[in-house]
C-alpha cells in the first residue's frame, strides 16, 4: 500500500522542484506585483501540452520516464495523486505518492519515474511542459513487478481487491 504524502518542497526535492512563491526577494515589484525571474532555467525547444486525466482505480502498475527533459506539471483543476520514484534504476520501494491540488506546480527532474496522475474526481487537467517531441521520442514506460494500491478513498472495486 502506498501512502499519500502532502506536497512540500522538502519532501519533493528528491524528485524535482515545487514551484511556490519564492522566499528570496522579488526581482521586480510595484504596487501591483512581485516578479521573480528564472525560477527554473529552461533551454531548448519546448512544448506546452494539455493533459486531461480520467478517474481510474488507485492502482499503480506502471511508471514512465523521460531521460532527456525535465517535466513541468501545472494542475489546473481537480485534486490528484502523483506517483514518483527517483531517477536511475526503478526501485519499487522508493516510490512516493504526493497529493496535488489545483494551482500546484511541480517540475520533475529529467529521468524521474512517474505515472500519469490519478484524479480524485471525475476528471482533472494539467498543463505539461517539457522538451518538444518528448511524448513521441522520449517516453519509456515499464510495468511494475507488482501492482501497488495507493491509500486513498478506495472505490468499491479497490475495496474488493484489497479485501478492505
Ligand atoms: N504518457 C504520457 O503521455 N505521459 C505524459 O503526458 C507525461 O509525462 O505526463
Amino acid at each position: 500500500m502506498l501512502n499519500v504524502n502532502p506536497l512540500s518542497e522538502q519532501s519533493f526535492r528528491p524528485f524535482g522542484k515545487v514551484l511556490r512563491t519564492p522566499e528570496r526577494p522579488p526581482d521586480g515589484s510595484s504596487e501591483a506585483h512581485n516578479y521573480w525571474d528564472r525560477e527554473l532555467e529552461w533551454t531548448g525547444s519546448t512544448s506546452v501540452n494539455y493533459l486531461a486525466i480520467k478517474q481510474r482505480d488507485l492502482l499503480l502498475s506502471q511508471m514512465e520516464r523521460h531521460r532527456d527533459t525535465r517535466e513541468m506539471l501545472l494542475l489546473l483543476q481537480g485534486t490528484c495523486y502523483l506517483a514518483v520514484a527517483p531517477a536511475g534504476v526503478l526501485a519499487a520501494d522508493k516510490i512516493a505518492v504526493f497529493e496535488l491540488k489545483p494551482g500546484d506546480a511541480v517540475c520533475l527532474d529529467a529521468g524521474v519515474w512517474h505515472d500519469l496522475p490519478f484524479s480524485r474526481q471525475d476528471s482533472a487537467a494539467f498543463l505539461v511542459i517539457y522538451k518538444d517531441g518528448t511524448a513521441q521520442h522520449d517516453l519509456e514506460l515499464v510495468p511494475l513487478p507488482a501492482t501497488e494500491a495507493i491509500a486513498g478513498a478506495l472505490s468499491g472495486a479497490e475495496s474488493n481487491l484489497l479485501g478492505a
